[in-house]
């Protein structure tokens, strides 16, 4: 059994989001849109991130475009707020992204 997760307040997203470039949050979403060189890196970057979501237990909208990625999260069990765990996901896909040329 899991242990409740709690929402962060606007001032722990706002300095949380001082520390991620790129990402903002989207009313209750934690947001991040990537651009490439190719449509078959930003797929191959999905399968990736979906790997680390598998080990975090934890999973992001991941809506895959030309040349395009867009990653949406928020917390199901926080009640759809934004919480540690989606910014604890949204560092892991920022270390994988400039392997696969997202930018
Ligand atoms: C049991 C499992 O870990 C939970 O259902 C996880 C799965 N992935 C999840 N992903 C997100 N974004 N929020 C959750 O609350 C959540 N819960």
């Amino acid at each position: 059994m899991s242990a409740q997760v709690e929402p962060l307040g606007t001032k722990e997203i706002e300095d949380r989001l001082a520390e991620l470039p790129g990402w903002s949050a989207e009313g209750e979403l934690l947001c991040r849109r990537y651009a490439f060189d190719g449509h078959l890196p930003a797929a191959a970057m999905v399968i990736h991130i979906a790997q680390i979501q598998e080990e975090l237990g934890h999973h992001a909208d991941l809506t895959l475009g030309y040349n395009r990625l867009t990653v949406a999260v928020n917390t199901h069990s926080a009640g759809g707020r934004i919480t540690h765990l989606d910014f604890g996901l949204a560092e892991r896909i920022e270390e994988i992204a400039p392997g696969h040329g997202a930018r």
